[in-house]
């Protein structure tokens, strides 16, 4: 709860209280116009403590604050006001979410209109200043905070999910972004690569942020697209936002868990995801690159999959109107016709010796272009010493050769599905790697071998909503942490799935480039 009832305002201040020490005091009176209750305010590094006259004293969570500004109030009087979004808890069963709750100040305390003004301003510069979110400083790994005024392009997908995304946008985003002083430019997409395309060709210097409202899909396009350019390597340290309007929105759902929010759906998860945005933190994200036997080279942010659940998330793309449920109707649908999927399956785990690679150094893999047809393995790919050259897969040998020896190959050939995740989230509702972080520097690699039966299918998928499927101790079920897999289908028939996109049936092979991109976070 962000507002809670307290002792005197100041009370726990001072070194080792609570909320800190006071940094401004005052009197003022509640609401902008004459005639409010007196409040008595403290305002410490962590809260805004207000007492009413005999009310209950409250504390407002800076942590929960998005944006404050002060303005002239009526006969000579100024007023400021902070806008917070504390989580409360559901009614009737449903999980805590954040809800909006603005609290304006009337300050009448000078003899002028300018200095009740100066003082208005004093307060919400302050409250401003220490509602941004502290920078983490951990060995290794970048974070970063968005600036104010911040310039955010917003890549807006109509037709995602149910169709909703530019209305939510209008209604719940832009609103809460317009408190935290976050000025969004919307492009809407008309058609399939149009947010690849803007991307690629845009000048990146006019935007602190790319934003994408949409469903994994268009990130997928935004990241390739970024991936495409010359400047790759800068262009792709532009902070990214995800903000939930698909059906699925895994990456939502995982920056939704990494800040250690309760499961959340819907306008709640776009609620939570637009107030990480306010709060302006990003960190770094892992991408995988993935090349493909036809020569694609493609960037993951997410997943790869092929099997059950490829096919699911492909076939029930026709009932995007229903939404993430969509995925139960699909499942449903194809438990009935379950089928068996052939390919060799290979993989460097996660934990093999550090070095193990160097043993057999691998003629790595060309670099190529993101999105474009590799050359010949022999030849040395356009750029791929001077600018433009995307990161090399030293993990990786060419696609004709065997595996390097020191990588395993499950001895099995028989999967129901194959699934790589990079995030904790498959779907909104499916926690399928709850050891996952945004930066871990590895693929969560899950393979369920054949002869598992529909009961037990159902089941882990059941228990996935949880993320406790591996409590079940499916023997049919296997999850290894690796850096690399290859997986070679027997035939080209069906689909495979890159971030919830299809993707032709042929031998593939990737490797993880950790903290290659940018992405805004919760603290
Ligand atoms: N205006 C448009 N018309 C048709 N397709 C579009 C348009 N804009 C983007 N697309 C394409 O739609 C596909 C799906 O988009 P997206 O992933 O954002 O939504 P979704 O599939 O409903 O959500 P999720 O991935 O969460 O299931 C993407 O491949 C994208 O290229």
């Amino acid at each position: 709860m962000s507002a809670g009832r307290r002792g005197a305002p100041g009370a726990d201040a001072g070194p080792g209280g609570d909320a800190g020490p006071v940094l401004l005091r005052g009197t003022f009176t509640a609401g902008p116009g004459p005639g409010g209750a007196a409040c008595a305010l403290a305002l410490t590094p962590r809260e805004l403590q207000v007492r009413g006259p005999g009310g209950p004293d409250a504390a407002l969570r800076l942590a929960d604050c998005v944006g404050c500004a002060a303005a002239p109030a009526a006969a000579a009087a100024a007023a400021f006001s902070l806008v917070c979004y504390p989580v409360r808890g559901g009614r009737w069963g449903s999980p805590p979410a954040r809800h909006r709750r603005e609290s304006t100040f009337r300050v009448a305390v000078a003899p002028d209109a300018e200095g009740n003004l100066r003082i208005a301003r004093a307060w919400s510069d302050k409250i401003r200043e220490l509602a941004a979110p502290a920078v983490p400083r951990p060995d290794g790994v970048s974070y970063g905070l968005l600036p104010r005024p911040c310039r955010a392009l917003v890549l807006l997908n109509p037709l995602s999910g149910p169709g909703l995304a530019l209305k939510d946008f209008q209604a719940v985003v832009q609103p809460m972004l317009a408190e935290a002083d976050i000025a969004p430019t919307v492009f809407v997409t008309e058609r399939p690569q149009h947010a690849h395309e803007k991307v690629r060709d845009e000048d990146l210097a006019q935007w602190d942020a790319l934003v994408v409202m949409s469903g994994d899909g268009l990130l997928h396009e935004v990241v390739n697209g970024l991936m495409e350019r010359r400047d790759w390597e800068a262009a792709v340290k532009k902070p990214l936002c995800i903000l939930p309007g698909g059906s699925g929105n895994a990456l939502a759902a995982s920056i939704n868990h990494y800040a250690g929010n309760a499961r959340a759906a819907k306008q709640e998860l776009l609620t939570n995801c637009a107030f990480i945005l306010c709060k302006g933190l990003h960190t770094q994200m892992d991408l995988v690159s993935l090349s493909t036997a036809s020569g694609k080279r493609l960037f993951s942010f997410l997943s790869f999959g092929w099997g059950f659940i490829s096919d699911v998330d492909i076939a029930s793309e026709k009932y995007r109107k229903l939404g993430n449920a969509r995925f139960t109707v699909g499942t449903i649908q194809h438990l009935a016709r379950l089928r068996v999927y052939q390919g060799r399956l290979s993989y460097l785990p996660a934990d093999a010796a550090p070095g193990a690679e160097r043993a057999e150094p691998p003629a790595p893999v060309p670099n190529g272009h993101a999105g474009s047809i590799l050359p010949p393995a022999e030849t040395e790919a356009p750029g791929a010493r001077g600018e433009g050259a995307l990161p090399e897969d030293s993990l990786l040998v060419p696609l004709q050769q065997p595996v390097p020896a020191h990588w395993t190959v499950v001895p099995e050939e028989e999967f129901v599905f194959v699934y790589a995740i990079y995030q904790s989230h498959l779907g909104s509702d499916l926690l399928m790697a709850p050891a996952a972080r945004l930066h871990d520097g590895r693929i969560h690699l899950f393979f369920l071998k054949a002869g598992v039966t529909r009961v037990m299918l159902l089941k882990l998928f059941l228990a996935m909503e949880k993320g406790t499927h591996l409590d079940l101790r499916c023997p049919h079920l296997r999850y290894v942490p690796v850096r690399a897999f290859r997986l070679e289908p027997r035939a080209s028939a069906g689909v495979m799935t890159v971030d919830g996109e299809a993707l032709a049936c042929e031998p593939v092979q990737g490797q993880v480039h950790g903290r290659l991109c940018r992405v805004v976070c919760g603290s």
